[in-house]
């Protein structure tokens, strides 16, 4: 890990406006290249961060971003396990991205999966399959349009991290973690509930151009130390090494605590 790379803060409210300012820059940039700016969320305490400062930014082109979710819970969007339910609530009410960019998982397939799990595996895994296939087909939808892609190459994907290493939805030994291929892949058995839940899978996290970790608190020091300074890890989220893109840490100095690695303030 290049030491420039982790940004340490004294608060979080130093940290969202850090992350605010280069949310900003490589909107402009994609939006300059691309004509879009497609971004991907996660849950957890992401969405505020993210929020607190980037809602009261102006200038920002709004209309060309196009939000999918790292990681959802099978739940209705208006439960309040849902990602979307918070990130709607933290962010989407504050700023105009135009609905129909923000891709959510189709909640009219919930109920069938429901139906599912009372009926056993290859219930599940049917039920399940259609929910992965409907949100890849939304990635498809923004990526794939002129020429066929491997993999989507997100401009910028915002990742938390559990205290067990955990990200996306993709937690440590699970053998979710072995895909190499497909885009979207489904998790019935979630040790942080709820079981259910659909994740970006690690390629299409790795194509990203830029991914941004976001950790605060002690509870994330011994976890944050292992990811970042022992190579030889296999936690999910020392997985993480972009193709070609750049990784990016933004920590509060209570999750950095434990890093021998240099600290720097500014992100640009
Ligand atoms: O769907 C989820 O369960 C969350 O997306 C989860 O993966 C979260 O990102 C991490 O647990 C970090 O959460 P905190 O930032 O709140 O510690």
């Amino acid at each position: 890990m290049n030491a420039s790379n982790i940004h340490t803060f004294s608060n979080t409210r130093e940290l969202s406006v850090d992350l605010a300012d280069l949310t900003v820059k490589l909107s402009e940039e994609s939006i300059k290249s691309r004509d879009r700016f497609t971004v991907g969320i996660s849950g957890g305490s992401l969405p505020k961060l993210l929020a607190s400062d980037l809602k009261n930014r102006e200038d920002i082109e709004w209309d060309k971003w196009h939000v999918f979710f790292c990681d959802e819970r099978l739940v209705p969007l208006d439960h309040e396990d849902s990602n979307y339910s918070l990130c709607k609530k933290e962010f989407f009410d504050h700023v105009p991205i135009p609905g129909d960019q923000i891709y959510t998982i189709d909640p009219s397939l919930l109920p069938q999966l429901e139906t599912a799990v009372e009926k056993g595996t290859e219930a599940i895994e049917e039920a399940s399959l259609e929910i992965v296939e409907d949100y890849e087909q939304k990635l498809i939808s923004v990526f794939a349009t002129v020429n066929a892609v491997k993999f989507p190459v997100f401009d910028l994907l915002l990742l938390g991290v559990g205290p067990d290493g955990h990200t996306c939805s993709l937690f440590p030994d699970h053998p979710l973690l072995d895909l190499t291929i497909g885009w979207v892949a489904y998790i019935g058995d979630s040790p942080k509930p709820p079981p259910r839940r659909i994740t970006f899978t690690l390629p299409v996290v790795n194509h990203a151009h830029n991914i941004a970790f976001v950790a605060t608190g002690e509870g994330k020091q011994d976890v944050l130390k292992e990811i970042i300074e022992n190579p030889e890890s296999r936690l999910p989220a020392a997985l993480v090494h972009p193709v070609t893109g750049k990784l990016y840490w933004f920590l509060d100095d209570a999750a950095a605590f434990k890093l021998t690695s240099l600290k720097v303030t500014s992100v640009i």
